[in-house]
């Protein structure tokens, strides 16, 4: 079956021009690079902002934005192409149903997912969060489980709602750092990995983002987000760490068949030493004890049946030698 073209990134031409001057130098590097094709994962818990990201670098409407937590389980691929360059965001659902790990999307995901490599994470969470629970941390130990915790190396913490006014006393830059590092020892702990999600990205998604002369939505550090964002996902897809390929070990994880069979001897052995021979032994006690218990008639009797049969059998076999 012949896959479809992959359609023209035209939501490109509509940022404004420093943008796409911007894009443009990164799609170079790339090309210098020899990457013709990138494949960013979006992850995180529903109503984050997720689909609004991917929108955003599109430059165009992809995915479906809910103010209600999305009701589709599966992820979605969205491809754009430019000057020989293809960009693949693959959306997901949100990771979380009813307060609990939405194991059934997790799955969904990872089905999706199978044979496809993956470059770039981006984990998606709201920047006007004002703690990590335990929910948090179980979402990203699932994410850990389900990809292995090498994920977390090509992974980005992008922080949406980014425009906020923080609370009285501390500063904007104060009120990221926190929020930041947060979640950054949280992806730490349940990973093990002290280099993980190193770089966060703060994204403002709303069309009420402050622009600066030049059209372009800048943050409340002044700070233009979009071209950050993909400069950070450059930056992970060419930099030391390989990129994810989600094959069906990955998935299905060791074979189940070859899965302890080396001690499958060691078992038996233990079996027979620690089981049967007990067994074995106490039943020879019992008969021991069953002989010494029975009365001196009833062995006198058996010996003597024992010597009759005897006597029987001799006198027949002379019987038969004579004839
Ligand atoms: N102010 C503001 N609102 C945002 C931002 N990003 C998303 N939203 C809003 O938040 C709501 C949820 O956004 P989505 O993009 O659908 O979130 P999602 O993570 O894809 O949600 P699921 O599909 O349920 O997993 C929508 O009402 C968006 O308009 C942002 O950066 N700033």
């Amino acid at each position: 079956m012949a896959s479809n073209p992959v359609r023209e990134w035209t939501g490109l031409q509509h940022f404004p021009v420093a943008t796409q001057t911007a894009l443009h130098n990164l799609l170079g590097k790339l090309r210098a690079e020899k990457v013709d094709n990138l494949t960013v994962l979006v992850l995180g818990k529903g109503g984050v902002g997720k689909s609004s990201t991917v929108n955003s670098m599109f430059g165009e409407r992809m995915a479906v934005i809910s103010t209600i937590q999305s009701e589709t389980m599966r992820p979605i691929i969205c491809s754009r192409s430019r000057a020989g360059f293809t960009l693949n965001i693959i959306d997901t659902p949100g990771l979380i149903e009813g307060g609990w790990i939405n194991d059934q999307a997790l799955e969904i995901i990872r089905r999706f997912l199978l044979n496809r490599t993956i470059d770039v994470v981006l984990y998606v969470d709201r920047l006007d969060g004002y703690r990590v629970d335990n929910l948090d941390k179980q979402v990203m130990k699932a994410i850990g489980q389900s990809f292995g915790p090498q994920i977390w190396r090509i992974t980005l913490l992008v922080l949406t709602h980014a425009q906020l006014s923080p609370p009285d006393g501390v500063t904007y830059l104060e009120y990221v750092e926190k929020r930041s590092a947060a979640l950054q020892t949280a992806i730490r702990q349940v990973s093990g990995f002290q280099k993980a999600v190193s770089q966060v990205v703060l994204v403002e998604n709303s069309g009420r983002c402050n622009t600066n002369a030049g059209g372009e939505k800048i943050l409340p550090d002044g700070k233009v987000w979009l071209p950050h964002l993909f400069e950070s996902i450059v930056e992970v897809a060419t930099g030391e760490n390989q990129s994810l390929v989600i094959d069906k070990k990955l998935i299905e994880g060791p074979n189940a068949n070859q899965r302890g069979k080396i001690w499958i001897p060691l078992l038996l052995v233990t079996q027979f030493f620690l089981v049967v021979r007990p067994i074995l032994k106490a039943i020879q006690k019992d008969i021991q004890l069953e002989k010494q218990n029975r009365p001196g008639w009833e062995i006198r009797a058996e010996q003597y049946a024992k010597s009759a049969s005897a006597r029987r059998a001799r006198k027949k076999f002379m019987a038969d030698e004579e004839y």
